[in-house]
């Protein structure tokens, strides 16, 4: 059997920890001939259930698990880890924005990016889930600084999926039919939702939908604030924060970030702005993003008309306000 790719899982008794342990061990994601050995890191409160959680992933003889750790010590659960899932936070409730949780959880990402610096395999990549993502991602990266920059990156992927839909729902064709959408800047109620890019069916979106230059009508009125408010309009419907639809969305991550993005397509990632379109170098940004050979790139040379300079603006000014609380919380 060849060697184990090493996956940390944090917060792996938690709802979305469940619902992506079994899927990272089915081989569905890294692809069928890929063992994977699993570290489940919990606080000490929760170690027994990931203890059971553990007990049923033995129970599925998945062939290629090669085995499950628990812990509840950060430098023991990434030590020689290859692939950390950054999942254990608090999820937001009715009435909360995700910003709001930087005080509740931004101090868990500090110890464990130091035990990613200290101890992780040398090709390690870091995905960060909990929110709020993209600073929880900044503070996670701005403990491990051997580590380089392009490993860290912050879940946007879920918002992407979300856009598709919403494309495809509006055009009245398969969601497969819907290619190159965006979700630029932060995970939260500002991210910028991109159409001005995508294609439906190989035509231009705008087009296919009639959205004018200065995105009036459906674009401003139902299709950004649709896909950025979202995960509040799941809470408030489903009880409960996106739990399936987020697990969902980590591996596609994960997949198109070890496999590649389909040939002529991207995907959102939020990865560590390298100043790309005035996004100051160093902000964890959601852009659009390929994946070759294990690296995510910032696809480069699109246009941005003044709505979405405009948005994608807004946006940045949060991740810098959430930057610079997270400075002055002593988290940086
Ligand atoms: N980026 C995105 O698109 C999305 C992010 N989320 C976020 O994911 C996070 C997790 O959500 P759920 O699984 O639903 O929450 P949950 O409350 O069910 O599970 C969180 C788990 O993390 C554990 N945990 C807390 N501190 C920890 C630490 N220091 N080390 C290891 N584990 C720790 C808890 O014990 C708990 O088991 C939340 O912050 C939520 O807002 C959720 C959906 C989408
Ligand atoms: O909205 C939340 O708090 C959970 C989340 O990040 C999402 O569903 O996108």
């Amino acid at each position: 059997m060849t060697t184990p790719v090493r996956i940390t899982v944090t917060g792996a008794a938690g709802q979305i920890g469940y619902a992506l342990l079994f899927r990272l061990a089915s081989g569905e994601v890294l692809g069928p001939d890929v063992p994977v050995r699993l570290g489940l890191l919990e606080i000490p409160a929760a170690t027994r259930a990931a203890e059971g959680v553990a007990m049923e992933l033995d129970d599925c003889a998945f062939p290629l698990l090669d085995g499950v750790d628990v812990f509840d010590d950060p430098r023991a659960a990434f030590d020689g880890t290859n692939l950390a899932l950054l999942v254990g936070a608090r999820p937001r409730g009715p009435g909360m924005e995700r910003g709001d949780l930087l005080a509740a959880n931004g101090a868990i990402f500090g110890p464990q990016g130091e035990a990613i610096g200290a101890g992780a395999a040398d090709d390690v990549r870091v995905l960060v889930v909990g929110n709020p993502a993209n600073t929880n991602a900044l503070i996670t990266a701005a403990h491990a600084p051997d580590v380089p920059r392009d490993r860290f990156t912050a879940m946007t992927r879920l918002d992407h999926n979300r856009a598709l839909t919403q494309v495809a729902r509006r055009a009245d064709v398969p969601v497969g039919d819907v290619r190159r959408v965006t979700i630029w800047g932060n995970h939260s109620a500002t991210q910028y939702p991109d159409v001005f890019h995508a294609e439906i069916a190989g035509r231009p979106a705008a087009d296919v939908l009639h959205v004018p230059e200065d995105g009036a009508g459906w674009l401003t009125d139902d299709f950004v604030p649709t896909v950025a408010k979202r995960g509040a309009a799941i809470i408030e419907v489903r009880g409960g924060s996106s739990v399936a639809s987020a697990a969902n969305a980590a591996l596609d991550h994960v997949h198109d970030w070890y496999r590649g993005t389909p040939e002529g397509d991207w995907t959102s990632a939020g990865v560590v702005s390298d100043g790309s379109y005035g996004v100051p170098e160093g902000l964890v940004s959601s852009f659009p993003v390929t994946a070759r050979d294990g690296r995510f790139e910032i696809v480069q040379g699109l246009e941005l008309n003044a709505f979405s300079r405009a948005r994608l603006d807004a946006s940045v000014a949060e991740l810098a306000a959430e930057r610079d609380t997270a400075a002055s919380l002593a988290l940086l």
